[in-house]
């Protein structure tokens, strides 16, 4: 668990006597019970019947029942079989509750479909009632109980976790690692799995009570441990005749579930106001997974780069259109007959405002356009390589590697439960066989490169700052030496100052990296700082392009001037310039 969570935990214990006094009482409970051979020596199954219905007293401290059995060692042994089945229910129950939940969500489609209509079916059943019919069916007896209890719990978790996971599919981090190729397995594990941590023991926390209560209420209806072993519910069961001769039947299993339930609540509810308590991508120590592996993706037929005089990237004519009729904008032009390239070692910056395609134009070069939208007229080149006929695996032994993408939001793009090392790391281990050491003296490297300290591998990304952030995925998409980096709004999100630091940190590392860069972006202030030529986009077209000095000193397009203007130091110097 999480320092932090610990703490609110802590915290709230502290400032509520009574709710310590519960947990601690239940404590001793689950002790003595899980101890319960050395606690009494008394058989909980002998039968006395010179002893039977014996008041507590000194020889029987709970008293004895209608066979002469003793009731504590009844009690006692009869908890290690109800927490212990409990125990059992609520990881199975959590398994299948987890994974169809992880499937239908992050799959999606057909599988979604399927997983989905058979979680509504059986939530369209009241869950006791079901378990009964289900107990019932298989005859009563351990086993069966945790397969009636498990098998109408999950429904309702692969609901919850399916949502969370939709959520989290979403996430930068998890687009950015699929696209590179990290493999399914790991992508689920590591990314999807671990942020459902904190869900997850919040809603098992929260669901103990309910399956302890079902788990005696089959028992005391005869569809659980079958007599004369004893279990709380079927003791609760067994007394019930004698309740008005004998109460301490009753009242000593009873009093356990009672207890049990209470504190199993108590602690869910404040497990869950400790975890709200959190930033929403909060601490995550909840568990540390170990070193990513590393995988070799197969080489495709993808040329390495590159001759200087050859671009890089070329994108020619490039038109992108609405191509789906089921999207409300079908034919509607994205990008019309737009050309762009960008060679070693040379900064392009492309810039239009919002809606003007730039995104569209970053998604093309990386191979992610996807429908409703295609390219429906011109070529893009990589590495001097035609594209069009590539596959997703194709691209994706390209994308990370070769050609890499900063994004604009720092905080999406970075998993909140790995720490920064891990997911440096894993970038590198997707595309290479290095051995562990080799990666992590790499990825010490890069750190140093960004300028920060090498401690920042070892912390989470919500213990950094915004242009930290930032830093960790530039060195993310530069621990492969790529030829190629794609910045798209690389600084937006971050105050004045630390944009400058980022931008001249970009411009430092293309230089010794000899990276192309294709920076996007709205604002020609950033632009300029860092790049050599400019290339200027209105919805969909070039407008403009050349040397960004030129452009910027000498450009008569009034598109331009009017994104010159919005600089605010640049409108006077225009206006002066122009007479205006
Ligand atoms: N899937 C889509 N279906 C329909 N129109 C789309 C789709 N994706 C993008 N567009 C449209 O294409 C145009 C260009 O979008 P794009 O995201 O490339 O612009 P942008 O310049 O990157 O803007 P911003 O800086 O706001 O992200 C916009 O008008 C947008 O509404």
């Amino acid at each position: 668990m999480s320092e932090r969570l610990t703490r609110n935990l802590l915290g709230t214990l502290r400032h509520d006597p009574p709710g310590l006094v519960l947990l601690a009482m239940v404590g001793i409970l689950v002790a003595l019970c899980l101890m319960a051979p050395w606690i009494t020596d008394a058989d909980p199954t002998a039968t006395d019947f010179a002893n039977m219905l014996l008041p507590p007293g000194l020889a029987h401290p709970l008293g004895t029942d209608d066979f002469g059995r003793d009731v504590l060692a009844r009690l006692l042994h009869g908890g290690r079989a109800s927490l212990s089945i409990a125990a059992v229910a609520v990881v199975v129950v959590m398994a299948l509750g987890v994974t169809v939940g992880i499937a239908a969500g992050y799959f999606g489609g057909a599988v979604d479909i399927v997983l989905t209509k058979i979680v509504d079916v059986l939530l369209a059943f009241p869950r006791l009632v079901l378990a009964i019919a289900v107990a019932a069916l298989m005859g009563g007896g351990m086993v069966p109980l945790i397969i009636a209890v498990s098998a109408v719990a999950w429904p309702a978790y692969a609901r919850i976790i399916r949502a969370f996971t939709l959520q989290i599919r979403r996430e930068g981090y998890v687009l950015a690692a699929r696209t590179i190729g990290t493999p399914t397995w790991k992508v689920l594990v590591h990314h999807v799995g671990l942020n459902l941590l904190g869900p997850i023991l919040v809603l098992a926390m929260l669901d103990l009570g309910n399956l302890i209560l079902a788990i005696s209420a089959l028992s005391f209806l005869g569809l659980g441990v079958a007599p004369p072993r004893p279990e709380w519910g079927a003791m609760l069961n067994e007394g019930r005749a004698m309740m008005e001769l004998a109460p301490w039947l009753v009242l000593a299993p009873g009093g356990a579930i009672f207890l049990v339930v209470l504190a199993a609540n108590y602690f869910g509810d404040i497990v869950r106001d400790s975890a709200e308590g959190r930033p929403v991508h909060g601490p995550s120590d909840w568990l540390r997974p170990g070193r990513p592996g590393a995988r070799r993706l197969p080489r495709t037929s993808v040329r390495e780069p590159s001759a200087a005089e050859q671009p890089l990237v070329a994108l020619d004519r490039v038109t992108v259109d609405v191509t789906d009729p089921r999207s409300p904008y079908f034919g509607r032009r994205i990008l019309d007959g737009v050309s762009v390239s960008v060679r070693q070692g040379e900064c392009v910056g492309l810039i239009g405002e919002s809606g003007s395609g730039k995104s569209t134009l970053a998604a093309l070069t990386l191979g992610l356009t996807r429908r409703p939208l295609a390219l429906t007229a011109g070529s893009v080149r990589l590495f001097g390589a035609g594209t069009g006929d590539w596959t997703w695996d194709d691209w994706r032994d390209v994308r990370g590697r070769a050609v890499s993408l900063v994004s604009q939001d720092p905080l999406s793009a970075l998993n909140p439960v790995l720490r920064i090392g891990e997911q440096i790391g894993e970038v590198m281990a997707v595309h290479s066989a290095a051995s562990p050491e080799a990666i992590e003296a790499r990825v010490r490297e890069i750190v140093r490169e960004v300028h920060l300290p090498e401690s920042v591998t070892e912390r989470y990304p919500h213990e950094l700052s915004g242009g930290m952030r930032q830093r960790v995925v530039i060195a993310m998409g530069l621990v492969n030496r790529p030829s190629l980096l794609i910045a798209d709004e690389p600084t937006t999100a971050l105050d004045v100052s630390t944009q400058l630091r980022i931008l001249d940190l970009l411009r430092d590392l293309q230089g010794r990296y000899g990276l192309g860069l294709l920076f996007v972006s709205h604002d020609l202030r950033v632009v300029s700082r860092v790049a050599d030529r400019v290339v200027i986009l209105k919805e969909g077209r070039v407008v403009e392009e050349g040397p960004t000095e030129t452009v910027f000193t000498t450009s008569r397009q009034p598109y331009t001037r009017e994104l010159m203007a919005a600089i605010p130091g640049r409108r006077r110097e225009l206006m002066q310039a122009t007479g205006t």
